[in-house]
Parts: structure tokens; sequence; C-alpha cells
């Protein structure tokens, strides 16, 4: 399709949200946002990297993309309420592939109540799509990594090692109607937004999501915090299905498999009430799994307590990058 034609069938017919002054159709858009902080985030998935035939239909690529990215709006406390999307598009893709896609987003953006505001588009070798989504949170309610204090709990949503463990099964195409959950998990995670609104009223939260594995973001919270995160590893969440695979598998996918969505998080003992009102309010499990502590030789680091020792949760996630 024509590059013009296509951004006219993906334009929308109206907006959703009223902080939306200029969508689709000039040089860029404009919202007004006045007694609240806006969140702006954004999350590249790369065909063969984040996504392949045998992992991901269309719909889903745009759907995962798009909620990789709300992910980051919850992790901040915040509502996501509009998003741009930059689209590489190789030659071989048709144009109902690349409709699929936008489907995909769309669906996700009509449950957060979200708007399509811009983007761009280009052809290329790989497909790429590249989201901007941007939120709002109350003015100075924003929940960083570098919220946590000595003495609180340390917490996640959900279960952890779903999403890899759905990979597996879609790499090595196992009985997947046996495991259709684990694939669910890794084709539609479902960020937590409705339990970071509900959580609204606790004074202070530290928060990151579980894009990489909890072995990162354990320790991106312990650095950006300047404490120690003490976890144990016989209270990470896991689902009972995940016990017909491999200790080391469970071991791995929990700690370092990533993509789940999940979030984790600190908070005060005081206040861990008001969180599980929140959770059961928004039907979101949530789990103790460990404490924050202060040693100052030690501060920066995640560590975590398994077959009756300690040992440091080195960052063992996905990285890009290798040094
Ligand atoms: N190429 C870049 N240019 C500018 N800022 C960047 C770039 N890459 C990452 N950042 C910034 O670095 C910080 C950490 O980004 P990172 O992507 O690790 O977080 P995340 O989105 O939570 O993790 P993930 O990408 O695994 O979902 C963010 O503030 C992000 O905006
Ligand atoms: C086909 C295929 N192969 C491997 C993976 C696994 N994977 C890719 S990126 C990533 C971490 C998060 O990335 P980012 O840091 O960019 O958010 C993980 C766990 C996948 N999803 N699909
Ligand atoms: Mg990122
Ligand atoms: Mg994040
Ligand atoms: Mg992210």
């Amino acid at each position: 399709m024509e590059e013009f034609k296509f951004i006219q069938s993906i334009t929308p017919k109206y907006y959703r949200q009223p902080s939306i002054v200029k969508g689709i159709g000039d040089d860029a858009a404009i919202i007004r946002h006045q007694q609240v902080d806006t969140i702006m985030t954004m999350d590249t998935m790369v065909e063969s990297v984040h996504f392949s035939e045998k992992t991901t239909t269309p719909y889903h690529i745009g759907y995962r993309a798009l909620a990789a990215n709300i992910s980051d709006i919850a992790a901040m406390g915040g509502t996501a309420t509009a998003y741009l999307v930059s689209i590489v598009i190789p030659e071989r893709w048709t144009d109902d592939q690349i409709q699929e896609i936008y489907r995909g987003m769309m669906a996700l953006a009509q449950t957060f109540h979200m708007d399509l505001i811009g983007g761009d588009t280009v052809s290329g070798t790989a497909l790429t799509l590249s989201i901007t989504v941007i939120g709002a949170v109350q003015k100075d309610k924003a929940r960083y990594r570098s919220q946590a204090k000595k003495g609180d709990v340390v917490f996640v949503t959900g279960t952890l090692g779903d999403s890899a463990c759905g990979l597996h099964i879609l790499l090595q195409e196992k009985d997947s109607e046996h495991y259709q959950y684990f694939v669910d998990r890794h084709q539609q995670p479902m960020p937590r937004i409705a339990f970071v609104e509900a959580c609204q009223g606790i004074k202070r939260m530290a928060l990151n999501d579980v894009s990489d594995g909890i072995a990162n973001e354990a320790n991106e919270i312990a650095a950006a915090s300047k404490l120690l995160l003490e976890i144990d590893y016989n209270k990470i969440p896991m689902q009972d299905k995940l016990n017909d695979f491999s200790e080391q598998q469970r071991i791995n996918w929990a700690l370092s498999g990533g993509e789940d969505f999940e979030l984790i998080g600190t908070i005060s003992e005081e206040e861990w009430d008001i969180l599980e009102k929140a959770a059961k309010h928004t039907n979101t499990p949530v789990t103790k799994i460990g404490t924050v502590k202060d040693r100052t030789s030690k501060n920066g680091t995640a560590w975590i307590y398994h077959d009756n020792q300690y040992k440091r949760l080195e960052k063992s996630g996905y990285t890009h990058l290798k040094g």
C-alpha cells in the first residue's frame, strides 16, 4: 500500500482522550495536560529479536509491542493516554499483515482508552515497531526505582517465568494446547495499569516492570535506591504447571526469562495493607518475596536465598549489547 494511503488507513476517526489537541495529520501531535505530570516512554521490538513467525502472529506483534510500553507506564505508577508508532516494513510483509499488527495495537489501546496520535512509516529490512507511549500520573505521585527504603517488603505481582516458558513451548513446538496458558502469557501480556491505579492512596512505593527478568529489575531498584534487596527464591510465585519442567529451567525462566510484564516493587510494612486491598480490588495476585536492607558495602546489589545460602543475584536477564 502506498505510504499516504497506509497512514490514512490507520488514522483514528476520533480521539478518546480530551487532552489531545492535535493527533495524526500535522508535523507533530499536541497534548495538553494541566494538573498532572506527563510520562513518556519508548520501547522497540524487532523481528527475530523480540518475535518470529514461530512465536507471534502479526496481531500479537502489535499487541505485545504496545503492552511492553504500557507496562513501563504502569511501572511509573501512571495511566497510559496516547501512543506513537514508528514502523519499518520489509517488502515481503503484506498489507493485510500490517493491518493485523495495527489491529493488535488497537485492541489493547481500546482496553486502556488510549489514542494513536502519530508515528512514522519507512521501508526497510527487518520488521521493527518502535512505540512511544504518553501517560499521566498525579503530580509528584510517580513511582521511582529509587524510592525503596530500609525495612521495606519486596513484592511481585502475578507469577514469574510464564512468558519465557511460553516462548520455549512455541520454539520447541511442544503440545501447545496443554500449555496454552504459557503461550497466551507470552503473546498477550497484560500490563498492570489497573493495579497501580488502585494503589494511588499509597504514599511511597518503588516500582519496576519485569521486562528482562527480576534478576535485572531487583538490581535496578537496589542500585537506584542505594540499598540491598534480599529475595527468597522459595517465595517467588510460579505457576503449578511450571513443575512439568526441570528445576534449572524454572529458575532461569523465573529469574531471567523476562517479558512477564509483571511489577516488582518495594513498600513499607505499614502500607502493605493498602496494597493488599488494591490487589484484591483489581484481582491482582501479589506476593512478598523479600526485604530491603541497608548493608553499606553491599548496597546497590540484589541477593537471593536458595538452598540454605545467600548468593549474589547477578544481573542475568536479556541484554542486547554484550560489552
Ligand atoms: N538509545 C537511548 N537513548 C536515550 N535514552 C535511552 C536509550 N535507551 C534507553 N534509554 C533510557 O534508559 C533508561 C532505561 O531504559 P531501559 O530500556 O533499560 O528500561 P525499560 O524500558 O524499563 O527496560 P526494557 O527495555 O527491558 O523494557 C530509560 O530512561 C530509557 O529512556
Ligand atoms: C523470537 C524470540 N527470541 C527471543 C525472545 C526473548 N527476548 C527477546 S528480547 C527479551 C528481553 C526484553 O527485551 P527488551 O530489553 O528490548 O525489552 C527477551 C527475553 C523473544 N521474545 N522472541
Ligand atoms: Mg526500554
Ligand atoms: Mg521498564
Ligand atoms: Mg520497557
